[in-house]
């Protein structure tokens, strides 16, 4: 048996994301910059914070996967690489959720060796209690301590991606 418990509503995650998408309106004023989309758990965040920002912009996509329930493998694997050409622009990784950091601490690596002027992180969760590689995060949604997150997205065995609202799951 599990449960889903509402943890941020809807309105909670528009108003969170308008802001964060304004931040880096902000930020990026008047710079060349690529949001990077962390597929599949970012399709959907991805999608609000882009239309969001009040500036030009680039979108592209990269593909991970590294979870097996609500544990990681420890291995991540690349399901997808980028389309365009990143050396001497500025991009923005977005995550979903960043966890125990080794799917972020893995794609810093492969995004540095592209030669990318500068590149920061958006997350829409940054979750503590299982960090194991120190990420710097520069823009997040929301910071929680714990639980297993669904929602908006985010995925136990690739359900409940399509709930509008974010839920802790219980088991
Ligand atoms: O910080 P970590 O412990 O590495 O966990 C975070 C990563 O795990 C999830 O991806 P997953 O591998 O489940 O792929 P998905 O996005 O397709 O669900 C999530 O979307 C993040 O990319
Ligand atoms: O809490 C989580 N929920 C969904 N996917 C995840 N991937 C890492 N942590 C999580
Ligand atoms: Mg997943």
């Amino acid at each position: 048996m599990t449960n889903l418990i509402p943890i941020i509503s809807q309105k909670e995650i528009h108003d969170r994301v308008t802001d964060i998408a304004h931040r880096i309106s902000s930020d990026y004023k008047n710079k060349d910059f690529v949001l990077i989309g962390i597929l599949k758990g970012s399709f959907i965040f991805l999608s609000d914070l882009t239309r969001a920002i009040t500036i030009d912009h680039e979108i592209d996509l990269v593909g991970t996967s590294s979870y097996s329930g609500t544990e990681t493998t420890g291995i991540i694997e690349f399901t997808k690489k980028v389309d365009l050409q990143l050396e001497g622009r500025h991009i923005i990784l977005v995550e979903d959720i960043v966890d125990t950091g080794r799917t972020l601490a893995a794609l810093i690596n492969y995004f540095r060796s592209l030669n990318p002027a500068s590149i920061k992180i958006c997350t829409l969760i940054n979750k503590n209690e299982r960090r194991e590689l120190t990420v710097a995060v520069d823009y997040a949604c929301f910071t929680i301590e714990k639980g297993f997150i669904v929602g908006y997205g985010l995925d136990y065995n690739e359900k409940y991606r399509n709930l509008p609202a974010i839920f802790d799951l219980q088991f």
